[in-house]
């Protein structure tokens, strides 16, 4: 099967990082370039920080924009992912804040690297693909092989971190109801956001190996309060914030790139293309080629 990035020779960036809300940029790195990216869904939310680490090119995007500009909702997910996959990304580690609805699980103080979710988001687009038939699995939503690596990056940083945990994503903006909040916590879910989903399906579709590293800032809306406080969300936030900084100047050495080609996530599209290939369109293919074409031309 071809090297899609070939083209892309020592400028491929394999490695990249979606900050959520409180995380518009990456301190510490050795800027080389911001970039400007379209793509066939538009623009993604912010103009994409090319860095590196340790020797190691880094893709950053803020997923609510610079200044955050979008809600969970309005995030332009497609783009984003599309614009990461044409920089030549592989590794995607993700930063989200989430309530928690456990109470072992400590906001401001824990982390979680979540393994399920929930999605009860109805209003956005949540597949990369038009006029093609792609079904991917997404059993596991989170690659069990980046969990690992931002897992061990958290403990190494000193994080209490949760190994697992379900984030039921919800469409928002506004916050649970009681009645909610308390369904999600029969179903035995352990988080609650609104940006897991359609990222990490997105991602899926682009055979990227996807994790996110939660940062619980408050207990939603069962636990002791009736509200969720903005103003104790972003106490806890900066916390976690000024943390996980120091996490992911540890993730980025400690991801093993030369393993790319033998990890299920970079052949995800292998089995999951339905439509007949003389059924796809010259359009379709022209506009897919970057994850369709080498499968389809090959
Ligand atoms: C400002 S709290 C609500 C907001 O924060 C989370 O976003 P992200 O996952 O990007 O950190 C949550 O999902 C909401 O969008
Ligand atoms: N309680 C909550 N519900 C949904 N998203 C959140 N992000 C941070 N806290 C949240």
């Amino acid at each position: 099967m071809s090297d899609i990035y070939s083209h892309l020779g020592d400028e491929r960036v394999p490695i990249g990082v979606i900050g959520g809300s409180g995380l518009y940029e990456m301190d510490g790195l050795e800027i080389i370039e911001e970039r400007e990216v379209d793509t066939p869904f538009g623009k993604p939310s912010a103009p994409i920080t090319i860095a590196k680490v340790e020797g190691r090119r880094v893709a950053f995007l803020p997923r609510h924009g610079q200044h955050h500009e979008y809600v969970a909702s309005t995030v332009p997910y497609r783009a984003n992912i599309w614009a990461l996959k044409e920089l030549g990304v592989f590794w995607l580690v993700t930063v989200s804040a989430v309530g928690s609805l456990k109470e072992e699980i400590v906001p401001g103080e824990h982390f979680v690297i979540p393994d399920q979710i929930i999605d009860k988001t109805y209003r956005r687009p949540n597949t990369l693909y038009k006029d093609v038939a792609v079904h991917v699995g997404l059993s596991y939503p989170f690659h069990p092989m980046m969990r690992e690596i931002v897992l061990g990056a958290c403990r190494d940083e000193g994080i209490e971190t949760h190994d697992g945990g379900t984030y039921v994503c919800m469409e928002g903006p506004a916050f649970s109801t009681k009645a909610e909040s308390e369904l999600h916590r029969q179903w035995g879910a352990s988080l609650i956001g609104m940006t897991a989903m359609p990222e990490a399906r997105l991602a899926r579709e682009a055979e990227m190996c996807y994790a996110t590293i939660a940062l619980p800032t408050d207990y939603d809306v069962w636990y002791e309060s009736d509200h969720v406080d903005i103003g104790e969300v972003m106490a806890n936030m900066k916390r976690n914030i000024s943390n996980v900084r120091g996490v992911l100047r540890r993730v980025i050495p400690s991801i093993p790139l030369e393993q790319e080609a033998d990890c299920d996530a970079s052949h995800a599209l292998q089995y999951a293309i339905v439509t007949h290939p003389e059924a796809i369109s010259e359009s379709s293919l022209e506009q897919f080629r970057l994850t369709l074409g080498k499968y389809i031309e090959s």
